[in-house]
């Protein structure tokens, strides 16, 4: 109702066909992923480093890991909250999610396929790897058009090698009724960067600069590049973690692959290049790591802005 008139995300095509690393055009389509992520904090990316079949495949491996008992599923327990398992939570209740930590490396996949199936599952371990890795290479697009946009490329590659990747499938049922049910409460990203792709069930809200909730539409072979709240440090609050949400219909069920970028054992600063006058430095150096285990303390948690109250000046 009435959503031709409400603003929608900028799509950009970063599809191997149109990116020219030598040719001008690359230069502005750096310039372009800045702006978007400056005003939205988030953009809709085209691309076909993921073939339609890996999707598909990762996809069914996604139902496929949900099938498992509660009790199995359970047993995927991590050292940084929320990368785990959660299901049943009663704020939200169609929502849930497994966390895959080091999901490109054969055995961050491995030792997550070997604790929800012992006798073994290889087509699930390749799967998410070779998906992992194709998203992941998005990242490295992604990250390397930010440095340019922002002339940092130095800085960036200094932080490059210490990128993780965690891949969390996950599943809301369709709601019940005719209420739209919130999926997942409205919030903003802990790690560095997020990767998002979904089967063809619409859902996630992007609340703009205005306050107002775009509904995000994916065209096919797209993903929704968006800044999470260690990105938004690091850039000096030039680009912002957007806040976003879930909002399930009766439709249908839906599934998300969420590829989440987090910095590992490196302290992120703010380059200097993107501190001046009317820049003023906004954050300490801080650990993403850290900080994601802050977010989940009592403080971090009722705070406004998390980040700020963690490493802000
Ligand atoms: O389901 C989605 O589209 C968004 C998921 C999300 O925001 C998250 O997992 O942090
Ligand atoms: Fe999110």
């Amino acid at each position: 109702m009435g959503s031709s008139t409400l603003p929608k995300l900028p799509v950009i095509d970063l599809s191997s066909k149109s990116l020219n690393l030598n040719s001008s055009s690359w230069v502005t389509k750096c310039d372009e992923v800045r702006h978007a992520l400056e005003e939205y904090g988030c953009f809709i990316a085209l691309y076909d480093g993921v073939s339609r079949e890996l999707r598909d495949a990762t996809l069914l491996a996604s139902q496929e890991l949900f099938n498992l008992p509660t009790e199995v599923k359970a047993l995927n327990v991590t050292a940084t909250p929320y990368n785990g398992y959660i299901g049943q939570q009663p704020m939200v209740p169609l929502y849930e999610s497994l966390g895959i930590e080091y999901a490109t490396t054969i055995e961050g996949a491995e030792s997550f396929t070997k604790l929800m199936w012992p006798s073994g599952n290889q087509s699930f371990s390749e799967t998410v790897l070779m998906y992992s890795k194709a998203v992941a290479e998005l990242d490295k697009i992604v990250m390397k058009m930010i440095a340019k946009g922002y002339g940092i490329e130095e800085h960036y590659e200094s932080i490059r090698g210490s990128t993780t990747y965690l891949l969390k499938p996950t599943k809301y049922l369709r709601a019940q009724g005719d209420e739209k049910m919130l999926g997942i409460l409205p919030h903003t990203d802990k790690c560095f960067m997020t990767y998002l792709h979904q089967d063809e069930v619409n859902g996630l809200e992007i609340k703009t600069k205005n306050g107002e909730w775009i509904e995000v539409e994916y065209p096919p072979s797209s993903f929704v590049v968006m800044a999470a709240d260690a990105f938004m440090a690091w850039t000096n609050g030039r680009i912002e973690a957007p806040t976003h949400r879930v909002m399930m219909t009766a439709d249908k069920d839906r599934y998300v692959l969420g590829l989440f970028a987090s910095i590992r054992d490196h302290i992120i600063e703010v380059p200097p290049q993107l501190v001046d006058e009317d820049h003023p430095l906004q954050f300490r150096a801080f650990d993403n790591y850290k900080y994601m285990q802050f977010y989940y303390t009592e403080e971090g948690v009722n705070s406004e802005c998390p980040i700020k109250t963690y490493c802000g000046i």
